[in-house]
């Protein structure tokens, strides 16, 4: 029997399992034998390079942004409207056959947009080209899914269940759970709050289905059994999704309403080119990307150049959210948990600055100063740690220049006010 005729026997057993009490840990068990047997569905053949008739796609420019949809809804039609790339479109389904990259210019960045073939149900078991286009997203900073406005809602869920089927998890943070595998010792089994949705026992059975006898745990949240199996699996990418709600001419205004009401959604029209602004800004804000310019000693810096960091990282280390409702670093959230924070942070530190400037550059600095949304007063002297936001300006005081005179001027900024002005903001930045 192959790895999809399992999963289908899996889940069929799910499905006609009563879910109460008694069955929550056969339940539990099974969905990890699932988990297992995907990961295993990932792995690229025996035998194979691993890749081969991929849609392998230089990455170019900041960022990288795919759009994930159903056939017809419009991918083609939007790549070559906001990047001028010609791709070809039509009404018929599976116009586009490949990965067709096109280059956004917006605020003083390039993104790069990929439109791929259209996906369907199945597409995770490899359907169609599914599997290739999954891939695709998953080397991408965020996904947008666009869905044919005038089509059902299910197709939303669809769609997700299809990338989740292969690890993506969309709009969702990991989960606040610690994990570690060790060598002796057996189980040791923490939470810092009262568990609602799983026990000890329950936890116990799906590392014992992944033959892990030795590991400690800590939940940190009152998580799910699928938040455990993600953090034991461990390679989940958590990726931002923008929903983007097509072909909006075609549907009434009430339904239209509707539709931009739902989180993290934008509706538009290609036909008439209506809220192309909207959806620009919104695929801005979730990809967290930060630009801070340079500023040589006694120069203005050069405001159409920026250096370009991210707050997102790619692994399954930290994500910031740019939600209101998780706070940046380490502060506490609405859930009265405290966030923790992986050594790994983001990409934005001025270490990371540093480094994308030039490698060896680090060792040279003596500190930077900072002025923009990050420093506290202007400019602010900061080490290496500092984290960078977008908009910052750096000048970089190298080790030999600084015993001179930096310090010195360093020294008359410290009795500034300890919060922005809205006068300092607009002041020049003398330096
Ligand atoms: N009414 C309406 N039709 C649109 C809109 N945008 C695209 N279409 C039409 O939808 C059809 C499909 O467009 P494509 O851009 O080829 O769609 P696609 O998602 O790339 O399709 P595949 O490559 O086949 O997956 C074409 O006939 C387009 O003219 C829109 O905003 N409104
Ligand atoms: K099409
Ligand atoms: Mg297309």
């Amino acid at each position: 029997m192959g790895i999809i005729e399992k999963i289908k026997e899996i889940e069929f057993e799910m499905a006609r399992t009563q879910k109460n009490k008694a069955t929550e840990y056969h339940l539990g068990q099974l969905k990890a034998k699932i988990a297992k047997l995907r990961t295993q569905l990932l792995e690229p053949p025996k035998g194979s390079s691993g890749g081969g008739d991929g849609f392998e796609v230089t990455k170019f420019g900041h960022g990288r942004v795919a759009l994930i949809g159903f056939p017809s809804v419009g991918k083609s039609t939007l790549l070559t409207m906001l990047t001028g790339t010609q791709s070809e479109a039509a009404s018929y389904e599976f116009t586009t056959l490949t990965c067709i990259p096109g280059i956004i210019h917006y605020n003083d960045t390039k993104i790069q947009l990929l439109d791929l073939p259209g996906i369907i149900e199945g597409a995770s078991e490899g359907k169609g080209r599914g599997r290739q286009v999954i891939a695709v997203a998953k080397s991408s900073d965020i996904v947008l899914m666009v869905l044919d406005a005038s089509k059902s809602e299910g197709h939303r869920q669809i769609l997700t269940k299809e990338l989740e089927a292969v690890g993506l998890r969309l709009n969702k943070r990991p989960p606040q759970i610690y994990f570690k595998k060790k060598k002796t010792g057996g189980i040791s089994f923490n939470s810092t709050m009262p568990l609602t949705h799983v026990d000890e026992k329950l936890c116990y059975q799906i590392l014992h289905e992944y033959k892990i006898h030795n590991a400690e745990i800590l939940f940190r949240e009152d998580a799910t059994v699928d938040d455990f199996i993600d953090v034991i699996e461990g390679n989940r990418k958590y990726m931002k999704c923008v929903y983007v709600y097509n072909k909006i001419d075609v549907i009434g205004i009430d339904d239209v309403d509707n539709l931009a009401r739902q989180p993290n959604s934008v509706v538009i029209s290609c036909n008439l080119r209506l809220n192309f602004d909207r959806l620009l800004a919104k695929m801005w804000e979730e990809m967290g990307l930060v630009r801070v310019y340079t500023k040589p000693q006694g120069q203005q810096p050069d405001f159409g150049d920026p250096v370009v960091l991210s707050v997102v990282c790619n692994a399954n280390s930290l994500y910031f959210w740019t939600d209101a409702m998780f706070v940046l670093v380490g502060v506490s959230s609405n859930f009265g948990t405290t966030i923790c924070v992986p050594q790994d942070r983001g990409g934005c530190s001025v270490e990371d600055f540093c480094n994308h400037i030039h490698r060896s550059l680090v060792k040279d600095v003596k500190y930077v100063l900072v002025w923009g949304i990050s420093a506290r007063h202007y400019p602010q002297h900061c080490g290496l740690a500092h984290a960078l936001h977008d908009e910052d300006v750096v000048q970089v005081v190298k080790k030999k220049e600084g015993n001179e005179g930096a310090r010195g001027r360093f020294k008359s900024h410290s009795d500034a006010p300890a919060r922005i002005s809205d006068r300092q903001k607009k002041a020049p930045l003398k330096q």
